[in-house]
């Protein structure tokens, strides 16, 4: 059979993405059976290593070449997760190395992580000239880390499933229901900061979310009030979820101590 041309249809249309700094979230399990194993002064050492390597990333944030966040995880999935920002795939993998050679590393085990690099949708148009020169969107696009108590992680993805295809829908539909998305955001703001992960192609799922709060209520009503948008609704697919406190650089003895 003859192949039919294919002139793109209003349905075909992607979206177009802002692309920013590439995103790692690495999430551990703290093996407290081995660490008790090891003596107070080799633990101490290990935890300073570990300070020291924090301390650097924190040279590139303050450079404002990448950002980070460390905190902890509640409940059984890890106890830790450290999140890397990095304008690379390769600063990323080179952070990733240099952590795993840490000696306080043999007593973290991996339990998940998240590939995806900070997307900015332009459902909304991207305004006038070029987007990546507007201050606005590089703060978007290259996020320094809010220092918030708390921060909530998740992948999802839009559906696929015959009669709630995403995919499927014309960019006019798609608009209009992410509009609605952007208003119910946009009511949380000042309470929830969110940066957004496209990892289509880089990891299993469409999106990471990731939101940052001080008050760790918020997460489960912007969740829950999501749950009722159209969006969300029909054509939401979630991950697993982590939660966790913010992890200060300076309590970690205190946090490692037994
Ligand atoms: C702090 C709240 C907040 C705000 C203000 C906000 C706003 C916006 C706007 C304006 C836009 C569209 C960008 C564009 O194109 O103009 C988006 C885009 C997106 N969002 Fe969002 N979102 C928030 C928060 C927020 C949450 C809590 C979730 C999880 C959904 C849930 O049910 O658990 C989410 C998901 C997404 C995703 C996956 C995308 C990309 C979808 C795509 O198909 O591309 N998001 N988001």
């Amino acid at each position: 059979m003859q192949h039919q041309s294919s002139e793109p249809t209003v349905t075909q249309q992607a979206a177009e993405t802002l692309d920013g700094w590439y995103t790692f979230h690495d999430f551990r399990r703290i093996d407290w059976a081995r660490l008790k194993q090891v003596d107070a002064s080799v633990r101490t050492k290990m935890v300073q290593e570990f300070q020291a390597f924090l301390g650097e990333l924190a040279q590139v944030e303050d450079q404002k070449e990448g950002s980070h966040a460390l905190y902890t995880i509640i409940g059984q999935k890890a106890d830790l997760v450290l999140m890397v920002l990095r304008p690379t795939m390769e600063e990323i993998q080179d952070v990733e190395v240099k952590m795993q050679k840490l000696d306080l590393y043999d007593y973290l085990i991996p339990t998940y992580s998240y590939v995806s690099v900070v997307e900015l949708g332009t459902y909304r148009g991207s305004g006038e000239g070029n987007p990546y020169e507007n201050p606005y969107v590089r703060d978007r696009l290259y996020p320094i880390l809010p220092k918030s108590k708390h921060i909530c992680f998740y992948p999802m993805s839009k559906s696929r499933r015959d009669g709630d295809n995403w995919y499927t829908l014309s960019m006019e539909k798609r608009k209009e229901l992410m509009y609605r998305h952007g208003m119910i955001g946009r009511s949380y703001a000042g309470k929830i900061q969110q940066i957004i992960g496209g990892s289509t192609g880089f990891d299993d799922w469409e999106w990471g979310v990731t939101l940052f709060a001080n008050d760790i209520l918020q997460f489960k009503k912007i969740v829950y009030e999501m749950r009722f948008d159209e969006v969300s609704a029909k054509y939401g697919e979630f991950g697993e979820f982590f939660i966790g406190n913010r992890l200060e650089t300076t309590d970690l003895e205190a946090h490692f101590a037994l």
